[in-house]
């Protein structure tokens, strides 16, 4: 297929400068779009620059990838940086950049768009105003993990016309209270953070105490289970060197506010799967600690859309869905069929 990029659609706000990279065929276009959105919880009208990635074969459908609200738009390599689901989203791989295109946000925060708490459906309506910007009538699919799934389920109640089909992995129709309780003394660590000066060090644990639910008790129980070691003074449990990394290098990449914002979205989410018509595809882990398969089971059952539920085993739980890539392939590619 020849690489050609689609004309810009004619917006009445001029699109900021952006990036284009042809490689083997492929469009790349990593850029900022300016667009008007009402958020939930704010008054009125305003306008928000929304970052994306859109790439893969020019002419080809589009699908919308959005995972944790840790990822970014980054799904897949651009300038040589491998994406965040690399595996998943690349040149003949499940999701095949030759046969569709590839579109992906950086999460909006509330402080991009001047409001006290950002929704799923402000994500849902971000992309949206996207698609309709880039003229793109309707996407193939949207394929969206965790916090992704959450704001596919929106953007399918909100823009039922704009998808065809949804593909939604380890995330359901509102958050267990459970994984609520969890986020919110994440939470009350990084406010605690901010108001004694040390915004950092709260933030590194809340990533920490995250971290104790994205992963499987099988898993920590395999790696994380010698004896304490009796080093600076105390005793150290054989995890904590494992956390306290994880803690530094989220510090490195993301801020205090936006965790507190993305946090409480999930929180904050709320859909009424009766009001989706579109087909589905959930994709659940036996072993998440934060999405329990019953939640699943009670959307599969409550959406009005055709809707099958897979379920894997894997010892990774939430974390499946970066770490369970051979699994995930086949599932994908039919799902997109
Ligand atoms: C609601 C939502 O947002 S859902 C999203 C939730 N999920 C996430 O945010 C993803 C969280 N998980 C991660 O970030 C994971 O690291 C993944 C999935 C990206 C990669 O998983 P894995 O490859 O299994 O990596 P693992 O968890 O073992 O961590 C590897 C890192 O820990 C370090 N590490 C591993 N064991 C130890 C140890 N005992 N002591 C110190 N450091 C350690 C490794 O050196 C490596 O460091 P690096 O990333 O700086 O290179």
């Amino acid at each position: 297929m020849t690489a050609q990029l689609q004309p810009l659609s004619t917006s009445s706000v001029a699109p900021l400068p952006w990036v284009d990279a042809r490689k083997g065929g492929l469009t790349s276009r990593r850029s900022t779009r300016q667009l008007v959105l009402s958020p939930k919880y704010g008054h009125g009208a305003r306008s928000v620059d929304v970052r994306y990635l859109w790439c893969g074969a020019a002419d080809a459908p589009t699908v919308i990838v959005q995972g944790g609200i840790s990822a970014s738009r980054d799904v897949t390599a651009f300038d040589g940086t491998e994406g965040w689901w690399q595996a998943l989203v690349d040149s003949g791989a499940a999701i095949d950049l030759d046969r569709c295109r590839v579109l992906s946000i950086d999460w909006l925060g509330a402080d991009d768009l001047g409001v006290e708490a950002i929704s799923s459906e402000d994500q849902a309506d971000a992309l949206a105003a996207l698609l309709d910007a880039l003229g793109i009538h309707r996407a193939h699919a949207f394929v969206g993990a965790s916090y992704g799934a959450m704001v596919a389920l929106a953007f399918a109640a909100r823009h039922p016309r704009a998808v065809d089909r949804l593909v939604l992995l380890a995330g359901a129709h509102r958050p267990h209270p459970l994984a609520s309780a969890q986020r919110s003394v994440q939470r009350g660590i990084v406010r605690l953070g901010l108001a004694h000066g040390q915004a950092d060090e709260a933030l590194a644990l809340a990533r920490q105490l995250a971290v104790t639910t994205y992963r499987g008790r099988e898993e920590f129980g395999r790696r994380f289970a010698g004896a304490p070691e009796f080093r600076g003074g105390r005793f150290r449990l054989p995890v904590e060197d494992y956390l306290e990394h994880q803690g530094r290098r989220f510090v490195e990449r993301f801020d205090a506010r936006r965790f507190l914002a993305l946090s409480e979205s999930i929180d904050l989410h709320e859909v009424t799967p009766e009001r989706i018509p579109t087909p589905s595809t959930l994709v659940g882990f036996a072993s998440d600690l934060l999405v329990p398969l019953a939640d699943l089971c009670e959307l599969q059952r409550r959406l009005h859309g055709p809707t099958t539920l897979e379920v894997l085993e894997s010892p990774y739980g939430h974390d499946g869905f970066l770490k369970e890539t051979h699994q995930l392939a086949p599932l994908l590619r039919a799902a997109l069929a």
